[in-house]
């Protein structure tokens, strides 16, 4: 992110100065500060006093800036007379900040001055020290004039092709792109165009004029914006023709806002509240513990089924326990159906990889320890067709599939990661006693499957996907997903509490789960 520093006036009405460029760069994407070179009594009708402040302290404020904080540019606005230049010069000579963007300021859009008139010659010594200038028609007038005294007063530019003219001069004298604007143009375009004598190129930002009052501070505006676009990429045309695109933008929502009675200020950050900007959202480190917390409740009840308990210490009997296994491979193969349908709807090649890849451990590895369970052993349970709790947590997964939601697909598909790695690794923590440790187990194969590292780290992974997911959808997005995980808790106790059930229970439990 660009560090952008702006050195200029503060305008208390917030649409030009100091207060339009922070929010520029940060319309833009940058990171803002401010030197404050004078305070101005302004509101949008005019500018009825100016203070600046003891050069003294505004070189206090450049040295605090620099003695701390890499700037990859500077924005220079008003700068007020003679003194703040040659202090703002002798600092920039010092400190050579990657990108100089020079707005010229002379006379504000309500026509009062900002710059001493005195103060014009010291202008020019620092235009050699920018990379870019951008005056409007009169300040470019000024700068194209000789600094020849005596001379005729400046004639500002009637024509477009008069101000290219201009711009030309200036560019080659001083050595400096200067960025020429028809903010103030008669007509029905508001071109700008960017003028290289160094390069002897031109190359013209057309554009048709926008209809509306609130043009206070798109000078200021336009030129953070350019700072900020040029220290990001370097590539000034790009960064001038985006600045141009968001301050269009900002142009057409300016009257809406209803400021002041005068040329009110633009809206600069429209476009990004419009986008959805606004809103704040929690970090996926914040929705892990919440949504974990939301299905407490299930995971107390999954630790008290007598299934669990009877799988912990050995005394659940060899005839549910393959009932189980047979309902659990049922719901192993369409639930990787459901991972693969994941990883084709996931957004970024690192998604498609991790669900393809878990859609392929749940066929591999699940299915052959089922093989192995449910082999030449099993008994009748090992033929039976998938039974309602099976069949109510598959519709889900299904449906929610069908529906077509990437982040809603891989919420409800969390809590079987999440429940049986958290399961497996207290089971063999001995959380439910030392019996599961035992390698004599009845189950203890089973048991290991579920305490595999690998299967944690897997988990770690698609609790990663879901909570980035969550904090980057928006309010009701994630509310969507949070159903369809929680639902899915639900449909695991279910699913533990299936064997051990009676059968019009166990039909009544998953009758009560819906998605
Ligand atoms: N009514 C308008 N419609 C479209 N663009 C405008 C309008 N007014 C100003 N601009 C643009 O705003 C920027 C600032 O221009 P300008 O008003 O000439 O400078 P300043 O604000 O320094 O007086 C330029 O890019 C100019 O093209
Ligand atoms: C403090 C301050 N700085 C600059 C301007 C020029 O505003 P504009 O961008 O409209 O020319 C202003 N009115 N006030």
């Amino acid at each position: 992110m660009a560090r952008v520093l702006s050195i200029a006036g503060s305008d208390p009405s917030g649409g030009a100065g100091i207060q339009a460029d922070l929010k520029s760069i940060s319309a833009v994407g940058g990171y803002g500060m401010a030197v404050i070179t004078a305070l101005t009594a302004q509101n949008t009708r005019g500018v009825r006093d100016v203070h600046v402040p003891p050069a003294s302290f505004l070189a206090a404020q450049l040295e605090a800036i620099s003695d701390d904080i890499t700037v990859d540019a500077v924005k220079l606005g008003m700068l007020a007379n003679a003194e703040v230049i040659r202090t703002v010069a002798g600092w920039l000579a010092r400190t050579r900040p990657p990108v100089v963007v020079l707005d010229p300021v002379m006379v504000a859009t309500s026509g009062d001055r900002l710059l001493d008139a005195d103060a014009e010659s010291a202008m020019r010594e620092l235009l050699p020290l920018a990379d870019l200038v951008t005056p409007n028609l009169s300040e470019l007038a000024v700068l194209a004039a000789s600094a020849d005294s005596g001379e005729a007063p400046p004639v500002v530019a009637a024509t477009w092709a008069e101000a290219i003219a201009q711009a030309e001069t200036v560019s080659a004298r001083y050595g400096v792109r200067v960025l020429a604007k028809g903010g103030h143009l008669a007509g029905d375009l508001a071109p700008d165009a960017l003028v290289d004598a160094g390069t002897a190129t031109i190359i013209d930002f057309g554009g048709e004029r926008i209809a509306t009052t609130a043009t206070h501070g798109t000078g200021c505006s336009l030129s953070s914006a350019i700072a900020t676009l040029v220290a990001e990429h370097g590539d000034w045309p790009a960064a001038i023709a985006e600045a141009r695109r968001w301050l269009r933008e900002s142009l057409r929502h300016g009257e809406a806002l209803g400021v002041g009675g005068g040329h009110g200020p633009i809206n600069h950050f429209a476009g990004l509240w419009a986008r959805g900007g606004i809103r704040t959202a929690p970090m996926p480190t914040e929705i892990e513990a919440e949504w974990w917390a939301d299905i407490a409740q299930v995971r107390r009840e999954i630790d008290e089924l007598p299934f669990i308990r009877g799988l912990a210490d050995g005394s659940l009997a060899r005839e549910p326990f393959l009932g189980y296994l047979t309902q659990d491979a049922h719901y192993l193969r369409d639930y990787a159906r459901v991972l693969a349908e994941a990883s084709r709807l996931a957004p970024d090649a690192a998604g498609q990889a991790f669900w393809a890849n878990s859609a392929h451990g749940s066929i591999i590895g699940e299915l052959e320890l089922h093989t192995g369970w449910l082999g030449p052993e099993a008994g009748t349970a090992a033929s039976a067709p998938p039974d309602a709790t099976t069949t109510a947590y598959l519709d889900h997964l299904l449906a929610t599939a069908q529906r077509g939601d990437h982040a809603v697909l891989i919420a409800a598909l969390l809590p079987c990661f999440w429940i049986y790695t958290d399961l497996g690794e207290r089971l063999a923590a001995g959380e439910f006693g030392e019996a599961a440790l035992d390698p004599a187990h009845p189950y203890a194969s089973w048991l290991a499957t579920y305490a595999d590292p690998g299967f944690a780290v897997a988990t770690r992974e698609a609790i990663g996907f879901v909570t980035r997911a969550a904090a980057g959808a928006s309010p009701e997005h994630r509310e969507r997903m949070h159903r369809a995980f929680v639902a899915s808790s639900r449909h695991e106790l279910a699913f533990f509490a299936a064997p051990l059930a009676a059968p019009a229970a166990a039909a009544t439990t998953a009758g009560a789960v819906t998605a």
